[in-house]
């Protein structure tokens, strides 16, 4: 049996997973996957590269195709065919319910968890004609309920029309919007009764069996009807009993709603909308997977793809749902119904990033009738990008159970979920989920070693004799800097043209041929860019002119060959093939290959700048944090951070692109000790950049800010109590652990995910186990049996 299947996964999965080369669940997957199947919401908070995907994807994968063969077989049963078969059962209707309201599975306790809306249910039997009738209910919970009766046509927000009658917890009874002093307030823990005199056309009720007289006299019409428990509440949860289990306080006099007779119980007309098998409908996907950017989306996607290559009938459609691909096309494949046409088709399971999902969603193209997984991956991102209220309307539109009575499951994950305003999200939005929380905090992977060069232009003057160097983000444009100024102004400009002497230095020295480069802002990607162009067509052995480099138009080959001693350098050996006409500027022979990600390139130019480093065409990805999270690129060795990011958890994401699946990374982050003065474009800015020219601060309405890198790098340190180590700007990495014992972008010896080495390792532990218990049953015999 395949490692997988032990945790559940269909043995078809779990044979595409093993060829895939994942032998044993990481421990992420081995705790989330059954969790997940078992039907619950789940917060997934583990470091980078821990296998998050999977953990989500592979369950996911598993229940569709499950619910899926079931819809074809006609196995899948809508609720109200399940309460044909059992009509003797009172309980809370599964589908006469507002979208919030959650119904356990025998049918007796409900919970909504909004704080801002009323949401009720009905029970799908009432009682009509005659005879008196009582339940109970039992407020488990915190928050505000009402109690009482309505008819079939009343509004679930108990007593704000004329067919429904409450008694609220505030003490106050009400119908018609018409709110009375009643009786008297109750809580947590007290017991409500609900009497329902047919006979005299009356409706009151009591608190821990104390009786509060005739709250309702029931008009004509309303007697005549047929009349239903109702609760309704406000971030609370309530507990019914109509008879199953015996009464706290039975008035004398009155039936518990079990014992009426048949003659005089009515199904509930709203509890059976759906009658008989439920039918799949082709624009209603059972799973939604919202992601932060579209290469994460397509990734998660193609992952899915993988799992499912050995699922037979019925086929799992996917559709990717991604701004920049043509919105028409896209549509008609939704309507259409048609598989395998663009991304197999409607989507079963539907992947997507937040505008373009919300386009097809509101205009109806996506319908979330039948939706059972409401995935959130990178969850803080999301929350981050303002993205709160398409979440929570995104939520509130999927009703929180399918046609066939399955709780709807909500999982949220990331690398940095512990986050204040997650925590706040999922006590709202999710039905008692379980964390799988591995370090309990934000952290990063043993694989990952991380650095930060100091960058100091006070200390390091160099800049001032650089006569080539890259072209800055045009802040200090009309400052006046220049060498020989010790100005803030002239620092900033400085630490600029520093960081990037650096990098191409680091880059140098660990010979580094494939890496993703941060930048803080798309004209700095830009600008590095241009950088690497130029010192790539040197190499060859060709002037390059910049077009804005302050009067200066060509970068010397030494500045980026080095000196003597380094002539044994790749780069140097590199560097003599071009000058002797060989290569072609791809990777092999352009040592500053590279390519921009960021939000101005436009789509097909990003995806095909992201696939050909993922090939590895070209060694660089120079990108802002739009790259920043989830991105797997398969042994990444390195990632330099040039500015260190405005958000703090970004960190962690940024440099957990590189160890990833126990392979070892290296991240180098270049932290200027001054004050960097830089671009920040706020929606104060009408063109959010784009041309802008105002290098006022912020506070005098300008586009720029005093960029504090050390407060940054202390928050960083403080948010994962950790000392960073330092190194200057030689660049030297400290011999600690890792040095010289790895390779960066491998995995270490006799680690990982492998399966003859876990074997391996576990044999000691079992040898040892099995001997105590044989020790333990010759100790057992020996006591009770009397052996030798
Ligand atoms: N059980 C496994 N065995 C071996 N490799 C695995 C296993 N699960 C996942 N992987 C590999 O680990 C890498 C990281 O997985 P994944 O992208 O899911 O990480 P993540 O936890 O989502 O990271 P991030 O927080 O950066 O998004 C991928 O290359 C994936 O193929």
């Amino acid at each position: 049996m395949a490692a997988f299947e032990e945790f559940g996964v269909l043995p078809e999965i779990a044979r595409a997973v093993e060829e895939m080369e994942w032998m044993l669940p990481t421990d992420v997957q081995s705790e989330a996957i059954p969790l997940i199947l078992g039907g619950g919401d789940v917060l997934m908070a583990a470091e980078t590269g821990s296998g998050k995907t999977g953990a989500f994807c592979l369950p996911i994968l598993q229940i569709v195709w499950e619910t899926l063969k079931d819809m074809e077989t006609g196995k899948t049963k809508g609720s109200d065919a399940d309460a044909k078969e059992t009509p003797s059962l009172w309980e809370l209707s599964k589908n006469d319910r507002t979208s919030a309201m959650a119904i356990s599975s025998d049918g007796l306790t409900c919970q909504a968890r909004e704080f801002k809306d009323w949401h009720g249910v009905r029970t799908s039997k009432g009682v009509c004609n005659s005879g008196k009738y009582y339940y109970e209910t039992k407020i488990t919970d915190e928050g505000l309920c009402r109690v009482g009766w309505s008819t079939e046509q009343a509004s679930l927000d108990l007593g704000t029309d004329k067919f429904g009658f409450g008694f609220g917890g505030t003490g106050k009874k009400s119908n018609s919007k018409q709110f009375d002093s009643y009786g008297e307030a109750f809580g947590k823990n007290d017991i409500i009764g609900c009497m329902l005199d047919l006979d005299a056309g009356r409706i009151s009720f009591s608190k821990n069996g104390a009786d509060f007289g005739t709250a309702f006299q029931l008009p004509q019409q309303i007697q005549r009807s047929a009349i239903f428990p109702t609760i309704c509440v406000k971030n609370a949860e309530i507990n019914c009993n109509f008879g199953s289990r015996p009464m706290k306080h039975l008035p004398k006099g009155y039936k518990m709603l079990t014992e009426a007779e048949a003659q005089f119980t009515k199904a509930n007309g709203n509890a059976s909308v759906i009658k008989g098998p439920v039918k799949k409908i082709n624009n209603a996907p059972q799973a939604i997977i919202i992601e932060p950017s579209r290469e994460l989306a397509e990734q998660t996607f193609q992952q899915i793809q993988k799992f499912q290559k050995h699922l037979e009938k019925p086929v799992v459609r996917q559709l990717l749902v991604v701004g920049g691909v043509n919105i028409k096309e896209q549509m008609s494949v939704i309507d259409e119904g048609v598989s395998s046409y663009l991304f197999h088709g409607e989507g079963d399971i539907v992947v997507g990033t937040p505008g373009r999902l919300e386009d097809l969603i509101s205009g109806g193209y996506i319908s979330l009738s039948q939706c059972r997984f409401f995935v959130l991956d990178e969850a803080d991102g999301l929350l981050k990008q303002g993205l709160k209220n398409f979440i929570t309307n995104t939520h509130n539109r999927i009703p929180k159970f399918t046609p066939d009575c399955k709780r709807m499951q909500m999982i949220v994950c990331s690398a940095t979920l512990h986050d204040f305003e997650v925590k706040k999200l999922s006590e709202t939005l999710m039905h008692f989920p379980t964390w799988v929380d591995l370090k309990g905090e934000d952290s990063v992977p043993e694989t990952v070693h991380h650095v930060v060069v100091k960058v100091d232009p006070q200390e390091d003057l160099s800049w001032e004799r650089l006569t080539k160097h890259v072209q800055t983000d045009g802040v200090h444009a009309a400052d006046g800097v220049g060498p020989g100024k010790r100005t803030p102004e002239t620092l900033s400009e400085a630490v600029k043209m520093l960081k990037i002497e650096y990098v191409v230095r680091a880059i140098k020295k660990y010979n580094i041929d494939r890496a993703i480069i941060f930048c803080r802002t798309k004209v700095d990607c830009d600008n590095l860019e241009r950088y690497f162009i130029a010192l790539g067509r040197e190499f060859r052995g060709f002037q390059f002119h910049f077009p804005q480099v302050q009067g200066r138009n060509s970068i010397p080959l030494s500045s980026v060959l080095g000196k003597e001693g380094e002539k044994t350098s790749m780069c140097y050996q590199q560097c003599l093939s071009f000058l002797t006409g060989r290569g072609s500027g791809s990777k092999a022979d352009n040592p500053f290959s590279c390519v921009c990600l960021h939000g101005d390139r436009k789509p097909h130019e990003r995806k095909n700048n992201y696939d050909s480093f993922k090939q590895g065409h070209v060694r660089f990805l120079i990108c802002t944090d739009v790259a920043a999270r989830g991105l797997d690129i398969g042994g990444l060795p390195f990632m330099l951070n040039i500015t260190l990011p405005d958000d703090k958890s970004n960190y962690v994401h940024r440099i957990g692109r590189v160890g990833r699946a126990d392979r070892m990374g290296l991240a180098i982050s270049f932290v200027s000790t001054v004050p960097e003065k830089v671009w920040f474009h706020g929606e104060w800015c009408s063109s959010r950049g784009r041309n802008c020219y105002n290098t006022n601060l912020t506070d005098r309405g300008g586009c720029c800010v005093w960029y504090n890198e050390p407060q940054y790098l202390a928050d960083i340190e403080e948010h994962l109590k950790i000392t960073i180590d330092q190194v200057g700007p030689e660049v030297e990495i400290p011999k600690n652990e890792f040095d010289g014992k790895v390779t960066y972008g491998q995995k270490r010896v006799n680690t990982g995910t492998n399966y003859k080495d876990h074997v391996a390792q576990m044999v000691p532990a079992v040898t040892e186990l099995s001997k105590m218990e044989s020790m333990a049953q010759i100790t057992y015999l020996k006591r009770h049996f009397k052996v030798a």
